[in-house]
């Protein structure tokens, strides 16, 4: 579903979709050469490897087979290591969604103390390193740390990508908090998060919905990233 949304919003901003998708007991080998045969394709400007991968594949490796100036997921090492260096590049799209959001709604973060909870490659750490770029105070909070409550409630920004629905509740959360949401479950009444929104309103002073919040902007970021990668292949003096 989430490929389908993402081909129909490449569609939708007037940008071509080629579509690969391979049998769930596809090898390594065989992703490989996809992966390949497009990062030679000069009419390919940008190229991701949707995840969860099944079992049997690296999910690293491939990633990493990715031309940097296509990776428009920005999960490349090359990529990462832009980003650790505060470097221009492509960056991981939730996180970027993240702080576009909180840039829209006026939430300032120099100075601020951003708590994530969770270090996943494709949201945490990510996430990590673009509020330090924007100055926060940033803490990195995750399945070991030890007294998770106390670390969250000194949140001025709390963004929860865990992948446990309903973990974060009103003890986890400082009065005024602006909370990020980057989790979505499906359960029998419905989409919810990591966090338990309804339970916080009259604490936190903005929340993102799910559905409707961090998802959406998640698309949006990969069209940003796609137009900046189209402009390089189109511009040979791009820096990669
Ligand atoms: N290669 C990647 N794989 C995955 C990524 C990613 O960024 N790159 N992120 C997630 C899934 N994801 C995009 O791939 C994604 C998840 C959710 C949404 C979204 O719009 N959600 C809607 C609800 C949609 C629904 O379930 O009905 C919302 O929150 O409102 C977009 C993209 C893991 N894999």
């Amino acid at each position: 579903m989430y490929v389908a949304n993402k081909r129909r919003s490449v569609r939708e901003a007037g940008m071509r979709d080629v579509h690969r998708s391979l049998p769930q007991g596809a090898t390594q080998k065989q992703v490989a050469a996809c992966i390949d045969e497009l990062a030679a394709d000069p009419h390919i400007s940008g190229i991701l490897l949707q995840l969860p991968l099944p079992g049997q594949l690296d999910a690293a490796s491939l990633i990493d087979r990715i031309p940097v100036g296509k990776d428009v997921d920005g999960l490349t090492t090359a990529s990462a290591g832009l980003l650790a260096r505060g470097e221009y590049g492509l960056r991981p799209c939730t996180p970027s969604g993240v702080i576009e959001l909180l840039n829209s709604a006026g939430v300032p973060t120099k100075g601020a103390h951003a708590v994530v909870v969770g270090r996943s490659q494709l949201v945490g750490r990510p996430m990590a390193q673009l509020l330090l770029l924007r100055d926060a105070t940033t803490t990195l909070a995750h399945r070991h740390t030890t007294d998770l409550t106390a670390v969250t409630r000194t949140a001025d920004i709390l963004v929860v990508a865990t992948g446990i629905c309903g973990l974060i509740g009103p003890e986890h959360v400082k009065p005024g908090a602006t909370v990020i949401d980057v989790g979505i479950h499906r359960t029998p009444t419905g989409l919810t998060g990591d966090v338990r929104a309804g339970e916080l309103n009259s604490i936190a002073s903005l929340i993102t919905p799910v559905p409707g919040g961090v998802g959406p902007m998640t698309i949006a970021m990969l069209m940003a990233n796609t137009l900046q990668a189209a402009r390089w292949t189109h511009h040979p003096a791009h820096p990669h």
